[in-house]
């Protein structure tokens, strides 16, 4: 499992840390680890060009002293200054000390093999000031190596909100830092590094699963079980209009874990035309037979409200999607109160809009401002719905009405295609049947269409959902080694 912290958290380890070894101890350390790293990135250490660019705070020191380290093994280390009159005087020395020397050239960008930005860190708020913002205009010749977070990105938050800097890799010291995994944040950060300075940290205020966590997670089996046992996936989507949201809903429930997948709705024909194994029947969730849990929304069109309403009203727990959660904003989280079971929902960024609006009562946020504030948005749903939230789109955030929030690292763009929403909707709601809690059902789901859809999509190809559920199996092997 990937964790990462607030600026608070790490704040608060790195102070208890401090107090009890010599002060410049943890500089020393992220340094060492920075220029470890860049030593690796480089063909060879000697006779290499290097920038730094160094801001006003304990970044620029890290990335100085770094520059040094480098410099005394034989490196061309030159250091721009974006703030001279408050650069840290201890990094600044030990660069001039070990050969390096300060320049005022932007040229040096794009002669340097490697450039390491120190412009800001976990100290930084809003984008890159004026005059660092020449920087990311920049034509590169050499990899750019972050100091702790790429400058200009909100570290708490994966925000960017004006210009940053973009690297090939950041060097993260302690921990991630929740805005090194969530976009647009992520991806400015290439491929990040941990470098271990010492610090004891706290339950991180994001994580971000790995194979081994979703392996132990995993429904499998037992000699014990049949197919009530491992649960019923009950779905009710598609309509006459949008059969097909329903055959690719009931593709990703058979492939999540549960027992057996009821289809409840109009599409009933095409369900079991295509899936023989499929239990069918053509009324509302009301009318169907027992389930551990119900998906409701995908293509349900003009059914939407009263399969919501019959869903919602169940003992079990809930997946709403699509349709479902644009009749779920008209009612706001009042919908929800009475429920004893939980519910999970799982908009892109459009729907995420249209529930706020349910809860503010005003004209919907535009998608894209939420697109740019994700754990924000996640969040905020979350608590004003009381249930948990999976948001789509580039970074898939899931955050818990109680707080834990988790991003999923596997994805690709190719999934944003048509259905691909809907076989995730029958996937998780599978796993909520087979007995996972909403914030694991969610995890896996992500994860495991995320991997699905990187594997059906290898080489660059593009994809359609059909095959993203085809490639779950395979998703669930890699996962279960
Ligand atoms: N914590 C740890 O455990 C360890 C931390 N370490 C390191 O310390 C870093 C944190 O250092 P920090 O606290 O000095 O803050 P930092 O990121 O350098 O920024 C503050 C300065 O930047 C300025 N500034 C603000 N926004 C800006 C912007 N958008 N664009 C430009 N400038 C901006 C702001 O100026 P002001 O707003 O006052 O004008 C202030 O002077 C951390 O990321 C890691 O690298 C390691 O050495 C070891 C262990
Ligand atoms: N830019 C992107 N990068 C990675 N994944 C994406 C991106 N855009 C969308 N996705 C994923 O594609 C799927 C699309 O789901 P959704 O928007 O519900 O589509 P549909 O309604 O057509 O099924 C989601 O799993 C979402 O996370
Ligand atoms: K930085």
């Amino acid at each position: 499992m990937r964790r990462a912290h607030t600026v608070q958290q790490v704040r608060a380890a790195e102070a208890v840390l401090m107090a009890r070894l010599p002060e410049g101890t943890l500089m020393q350390r992220a340094a060492a680890g920075l220029a470890a790293t860049c030593a690796r990135l480089l063909p060879r250490v000697y006779g290499s060009r290097v920038l730094v660019l160094a801001g006003s705070g304990d970044n620029g020191g890290d990335a100085l002293h770094a520059g040094a380290l480098l410099a005394r093994r034989g490196a061309s280390v030159r250091a721009v200054l974006l703030a001279p009159e408050r650069v840290h005087a201890a990094g600044l020395a030990a660069l001039l000390a070990a050969g390096g020397r300060v320049t005022a050239d932007q040229g040096e960008f794009g002669r340097a093999d490697l450039v390491l930005d120190g412009i800001v860190g976990i100290g930084g708020r809003g984008g890159l000031r004026p005059e660092a913002q020449p920087y990311a205009a920049l034509e590169r010749r050499g990899p750019v190596v972050a100091v702790d977070v790429p400058s200009g990105v909100d570290p708490d938050t994966g925000e960017v909100p004006g210009v940053a800097l973009r690297a090939d890799v950041t060097v993260a010291f302690g921990t991630y830092k929740p805005g090194l995994l969530v976009d647009p944040g992520a991806s400015y950060a290439g491929v990040v590094h941990l470098v271990d300075i010492g610090l004891t940290l706290p339950e991180p205020a994001v994580q971000a699963w790995q194979h081994a966590d979703l392996a132990a997670l995993l429904p499998a089996p037992s000699a014990e079980s049949d197919k009530y046992r491992r649960g019923v996936v009950g779905i009710a989507a598609g309509s006459a209009r949008y059969p097909g949201a329903a055959v690719l809903a009931v593709a990703g429930a058979l492939r999540g874990g549960a027992g057996a997948v009821r289809y409840a709705g109009r599409a009933a024909e095409e369900v079991v035309r295509r899936f023989p194994e499929t239990l069918v029947s053509e009324g509302g969730p009301a009318a169907a037979g027992r389930v551990q849990a119900w998906v409701v929304g995908p293509g349900s069109g003009e059914g939407a409200a009263q399969a919501l309403a019959e869903a919602l009203a169940s003992p079990v727990p809930v997946l709403v999607d699509a349709d479902g959660l644009t009749e779920l904003a008209r009612t706001g989280p009042a919908a929800l109160a009475g429920r004893t079971a939980p519910t999970l929902l799982t908009p892109h960024t459009g729907e995420a809009a249209r529930l706020l609006a349910g809860v503010s009562g005003q004209a919907p946020p535009a998608a894209d401002d939420l697109a740019a504030a994700r754990l924000a948005t996640a969040r905020r749903l979350a608590a004003a719905y009381r249930a948990t939230v999976l948001l789509k789109g580039s970074t898939t955030v899931i955050a818990a009405p109680g707080g834990a929030v988790r991003v999923n690292p596997t994805g690709t763009p190719w999934l944003a295609t048509a259905g691909s929403g809907d076989v995730l909707a029958g996937l998780a709601g599978s796993l909520l049947a087979a007995g996972l809690d909403p914030l694991d059902a969610a995890t896996a789901a992500a994860y495991l269409h995320g991997l699905a859809g990187r594997e059906a999509s290898a080489g660059g190809v593009p994809v359609t959902a059909t095959e993203v559920a085809r490639a779950l199996p395979g998703a669930w092997g890699a996962v279960r080694g």
